[in-house]
């Protein structure tokens, strides 16, 4: 019997994928999964029991990975089951901003109960008007799972369209727009574009990744949209520009008391992936991923080891070790079941920098010694075992 926790609300869709081999607890010191969303996580400890932590979403940042893959707990993220519900309010960011929908809502509120109501808002309809985004240019940093579809929908909705990703996957580029013009250096998208939007993960290397330089570059007319993650915009320099109306508006999702009180910022509450079928998809592909490896110690997703996918173990006993990727490790653990005359019917070995990652079907069942054993070899991280 398998025992998950959840640190957030997970979609009951998804939590309906554990089988009867499952049991959900309040302890998470008593879990062998953990399930979480925006949960940080930074802080806490990690009982030996945990072997795994499913994140139903995308970024990791809320997630202590270094001290994760330490203690042999592997990492899974759900990529793209959460981009569309993204893209949409992308999308929904760049009309609020192109035209003053919600100052128009508010005044209508207003005055509700006054008579004059119809003719009245014929007058003063002039002080809520905008723009339209055909035709304009926008500026896509990061073309991932998220990138991707706000380049192509923007480029339907006839904008021009600039991406940027030096990292871009072979599948990622497959999947993107001919209407969407490549740009190699970042400089061309603050100078060009109309509306920015950054669809990057939250790292050291691109923490304040628009800050007070790349504001200078851009027109005064720009609007500046970030659904990725706070901190990747400098907050400082962002309130400064939207102060000197240095930029036109600043469309994000993470909302903060000084960004939150300028009348320039469109300030949602983290609501980028919170729609029914973003979160269907989130929970059901992390509960997937937490059970193929637990049962089968198979790796898809993850994000501090290598995949590896044996399928199902048809052998007397299936055993997964983490291991430090350094010199003989592999010699080691075929030499162990050697000298217990146990015979090795197939393997995998997969790295992944620091990190290394085996699976063995073995002919015979090892005992609790034989494991211990293993265990013992230094540069072992975690041995499981499945029957
Ligand atoms: N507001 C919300 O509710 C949500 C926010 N997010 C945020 O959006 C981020 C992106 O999500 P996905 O598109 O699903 O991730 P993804 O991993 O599919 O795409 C990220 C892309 O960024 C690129 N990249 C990395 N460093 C870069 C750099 N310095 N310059 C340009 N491109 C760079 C990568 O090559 C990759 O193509 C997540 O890490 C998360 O922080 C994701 C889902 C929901
Ligand atoms: O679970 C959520 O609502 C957060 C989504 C998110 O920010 C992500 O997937 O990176």
């Amino acid at each position: 019997m398998y025992q998950y926790h959840c640190l957030n609300n997970i979609a009951e869709v998804g939590l309906k994928k554990f089988d009867g081999n499952y049991a959900q607890t309040d302890k998470m010191e008593d879990a062998d999964a953990i399930l979480v969303r925006s949960a940080v996580m930074h802080d806490m400890e990690f009982s030996d029991k945990l072997c795994v932590i499913g994140r139903a979403g995308a970024g990791v940042n809320n997630i202590p990975l270094g001290k994760c893959s330490e203690q042999g707990i592997a990492v899974f993220n759900t990529p793209g089951a959460n981009a569309n519900g993204v893209k949409e309010l992308v999308i929904a960011g760049m009309l609020l901003a192109a035209r003053d929908i919600v100052g128009g809502m508010y005044w209508v509120r207003s005055e509700r109960q006054n008579e004059d109501l119809e003719k009245m808002a014929e007058k003063e309809k002039k002080r809520f008007a905008g723009t339209e985004l055909l035709g304009k240019k926008l500026g896509v940093i990061g073309l991932g799972a998220i990138g991707i579809l706000v380049a192509n929908a923007a480029a339907a909705l006839g904008m021009e369209v600039y991406g940027y990703d030096p990292y871009i996957s072979v599948e990622a580029a497959w999947k993107l727009s001919r209407d969407v013009k490549h740009i190699t250096d970042v400089n061309d998208i603050y100078k060009e574009c109309d509306y920015i939007t950054i669809h990057v993960p939250l790292m050291d290397s691109t923490k304040g990744m628009i800050g007070a330089d790349a504001i200078a570059q851009m027109k005064p007319s720009v609007v500046v949209l970030n659904l990725a993650r706070g901190p990747l915009v400098d907050q400082k320099a962002i309130v400064e520009a939207l102060k000197t109306n240095r930029i036109r508006k600043y469309v994000t999702d993470f909302p903060n008391s000084d960004v939150a009180s300028q009348k320039n910022a469109i300030v949602i509450p983290h609501l980028g992936a919170s729609t029914e079928e973003s979160e269907d998809n989130c929970a059901v592909m992390a509960v997937k991923e937490v059970r193929d490896y637990l049962e089968n110690g198979n790796i898809h997703n993850s994000v501090n080891y290598p995949n590896c996918d044996m399928g199902v173990c048809t052998s007397a006993m299936r055993v997964a070790i983490i291991h430090r990727n350094i010199p003989n490790m592999l010699a080691k653990f075929t030499s162990a079941f050697g000298e217990l005359g146990i015979n090795i019917e197939r393997l995998t070995n997969v790295t992944r920098g620091e990190y290394g990652y085996v699976m063995v079907d073995l002919s015979h069942m090892a005992d609790d010694a034989e494991i211990e054993k293993l265990r013992a070899i230094e540069g072992v991280l975690k041995v499981r075992v499945m029957k």
